[in-house]
């Protein structure tokens, strides 16, 4: 559905020379949730212009629902971008419009007939869950309504594609989690691709089937979101998923533990997937006779499945202790020794 074949994007100043978008190549699936994260000045917001025509190129294709986007002409491009939709971080909602004003107002642009536009904004208000606010001004809504409507309007003239540029940046965490159930109910419903880009963790680890890590233009790290989780393998990947397993305390907690305690074996236990579910740890303990002390511990769901970390120290015969575990290692529990007695 979405190629980008060896795209960069070149920014010249008066003063130098700026790589935004360096060397990107990647495929994003029909119905895929494909999230893009990274820190400020990573390239997001230059690779998603990229992604809806805004921007051209320096070199490299883009491919979107068979348009290639960097040599169309313009009348092709205004229809590749028929196709695609964005959503905005400040939603960028018309303030003299009304909720269904603002829906119907791409079908207007294009062309639409009253009938068929206001048919269209009642099945959108309702997908929404917007009944009841249609003739409310932008001024007169919660952040989070205001995403709705900023929705509902990418989504009036039917586009293959979603594109939401830190869509839930501008919310908080509660509102954030039903925008987010609102985009996986769309992404069901609807089968349409969304990519979105985020500096936030929490978005890609809610919703998103695959991530892609970008540090200074490139994509540094790419896959299944729980595969990301597991096993983060660059720096900043790592820093990302802490973002979400590690709480403020851990670091507190094993200094602590490393200063106050020097007994047993401290280990960090990573669960992935149904192990998350199992009573590995209760079986461990009664067959291995040892005692366990949990010093920090947390459950994350992804889509791909349940994600857990669990930080223990293990006191009791060292053999005892050894074996507990391989026995966890063997059981499908990652196992990190932080620290001995
Ligand atoms: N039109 C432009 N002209 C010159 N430089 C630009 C332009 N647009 C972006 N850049 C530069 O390209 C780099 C990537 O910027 P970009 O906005 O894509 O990053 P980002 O990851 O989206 O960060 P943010 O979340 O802060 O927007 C930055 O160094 C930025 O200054």
């Amino acid at each position: 559905m979405i190629t980008l074949t060896d795209v960069n994007k070149i920014f010249d100043t008066a003063t130098n020379r700026i790589t935004a978008v360096d060397n990107v190549n990647l495929t994003i699936g029909n119905s895929e949730i494909f999230g893009i994260i990274g820190y400020s000045g990573a390239g997001k917001s230059t690779l998603i212009r990229l992604l809806n025509g805004l921007e051209k190129p320096t070199s490299g294709q883009i491919n979107i629902a068979g348009h290639e986007l960097a040599t169309v002409s313009a009348k092709e491009l205004r229809e590749a971008r028929q196709k695609i939709s964005m959503v905005f971080q400040h939603f960028n909602l018309l303030w003299s419009r009304t909720v269904r004003e603002n829906i119907a107002f791409p079908l207007e642009i294009a062309g639409v007939s009253k009938e068929k536009r206001d048919k269209k904004v009642a099945e959108l208000v309702e997908l929404v869950g917007l009944a009841g606010r249609e003739d409310a001004y932008p001024a007169q809504l919660s952040g989070g309504q205001k995403q709705r409507v900023g929705i509902a309007r990418a989504l009036s003239n039917d586009p293959e594609v979603l594109l939401c540029d830190e869509a839930t940046s501008a919310l908080d965490p509660e509102t954030t989690d039903s925008i987010l159930d609102l985009l996986t109910a769309i992404n069901d419903k609807l089968g349409l691709t969304i990519v979105l880009i985020t500096h936030e963790m929490h978005v890609i680890r809610k919703i998103c089937h695959r991530v892609a890590v970008m540090e200074a233009g490139k994509i540094v790290e790419i896959g299944n979101v729980l595969d990301v989780f597991q096993s983060p393998k660059e720096q900043i990947t790592k820093r990302f998923v802490s973002q979400i397993t590690q709480t403020a305390g851990t670091e507190h907690a094993l200094q602590h533990l490393k200063a106050e305690s020097s007994e047993g074996t401290l280990v960090k236990l990573v669960f992935v997937g149904d192990r998350t579910e199992q009573p590995v740890l209760s079986t461990m303990i009664r067959r291995f006779n040892i005692d366990v002390n949990i010093v920090q511990g947390d459950i994350s769901h992804t889509k791909g499945g349940a994600y857990g970390t669990l930080l223990l120290q293990l006191i009791g015969d060292k053999e005892k202790v050894t074996s507990a575990i391989e026995f966890l290692h063997n059981e499908g529990v990652q196992t990190e020794v932080i620290g001995h007695d």
